[in-house]
């Protein structure tokens, strides 16, 4: 469980972090998305006590994360991946951390089989390694204390498309066995695979929180008829509010039911009515990509 409450951090006269609570729950992945400069991963450092809040604060299962005995049992970090000793060999990495962690080195291998670079691998420096092998090797030492919660910032940076599904897939399970999963991107289509829970970030504020499936089909109903005049009509004497789509359909704010008796009793042929697609989520997640990203500005 992560709790961040009125979570702020300011420097001079940036405000990076303004005023952000949020929870992430046991047996969820949630995705905390926002454009370049939104204030993402300076949230992340500051749940992980690398980075202190100007005010707020957040726990991590109940406790502030500098007050955790050993933080690695209980959350596993990954924040950049290519911040690990590039001299060691993937094995030397974990195998360090292994003992600062108080973990056998049986977990080592297991983690290694685990994310993929078992085997010749393990024994070429981290110098040599792509960033794809880097996030693999990250997740495995974030993996490596066994911990309830993962925090994850940007992780499919560098993957390969099935690089992508295997994280995914590991990072699903992982919550579907009760873990906590936190993990950030600026793409929204990145997380929308995996993520549960979407909590999205703005100019350093929350601009939405809650379910996926709710933030993502928050724009009503899509439909579409042979004739699409008669169709707009029908609309429109149904009451319900309705915008034409490009593709020759109609948004439609209303329930499926309706729409459907109301284009029945016209006798008008539907060859669309379904939940429309994350268009109201993608929108507001477009203008904070052109209006609010601070990357530019920086
Ligand atoms: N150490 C720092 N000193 C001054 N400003 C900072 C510092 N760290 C971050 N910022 C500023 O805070 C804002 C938020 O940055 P942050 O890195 O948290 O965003 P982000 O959402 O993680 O972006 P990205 O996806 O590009 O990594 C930006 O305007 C950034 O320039």
């Amino acid at each position: 469980m992560i709790t961040v409450e009125h979570l702020t951090k300011g420097y001079g006269a940036v405000t990076a972090v303004d005023d952000v609570s949020f929870e992430c729950v046991p047996g969820t992945v949630t995705g905390f998305l926002g454009p370049n400069g939104a204030g993402k991963s300076t949230t992340m450092r500051m749940i992980c006590g690398l980075t202190p809040p100007t005010s707020g604060g957040s726990t991590v299962n109940g406790v502030a994360f500098r007050d955790l005995p050993n933080p690695g049992r209980h959350i596993g970090v990954l924040l950049d991946a290519s911040a690990q000793h590039a001299g060691r060999t993937g094995r030397e990495v974990l195998g360090l951390s292994a003992r600062l962690l108080g973990v056998s080195q049986q977990r080592v291998t297991e983690m290694l089989e685990l994310v993929g670079l078992a085997g010749p691998a393990e024994k070429r420096r981290v110098g040599n390694y792509s960033l794809g092998m880097r996030q693999r090797l990250g997740l495995a030492h974030a993996l490596l204390g066994d911990p309830t919660v993962l925090m994850l910032d940007e992780p499919a940076n560098g993957l390969d498309p099935e690089g992508i599904y295997w994280m995914r897939s590991v990072l699903r399970d992982f919550a579907d066995r009760g873990g906590t999963v936190m993990l950030s991107s600026h793409l929204l289509r990145e997380v929308e695979a995996v993520a549960d829970h979407l909590v999205v970030i703005g100019n350093g504020k929350i601009v939405a929180d809650g379910a996926k499936d709710e933030l993502l089909h928050s724009g009503g109903l899509y439909v579409r008829g042979l004739a699409t005049d008669a169709l707009e009509k029908v609309l429109v004497d149904a009451g319900l509010s309705s915008q034409p789509t490009r593709d020759g359909g109609f948004a439609v704010a209303g329930d499926a039911e309706t729409v459907g008796r109301a284009a029945a009793a016209a006798g008008i042929v539907l060859l669309e009515l379904r939940p429309a697609d994350s268009g109201g989520l993608e929108e507001m997640f477009l203008r904070l990509t052109s209006n609010d990203s601070r990357k530019d500005a920086a």
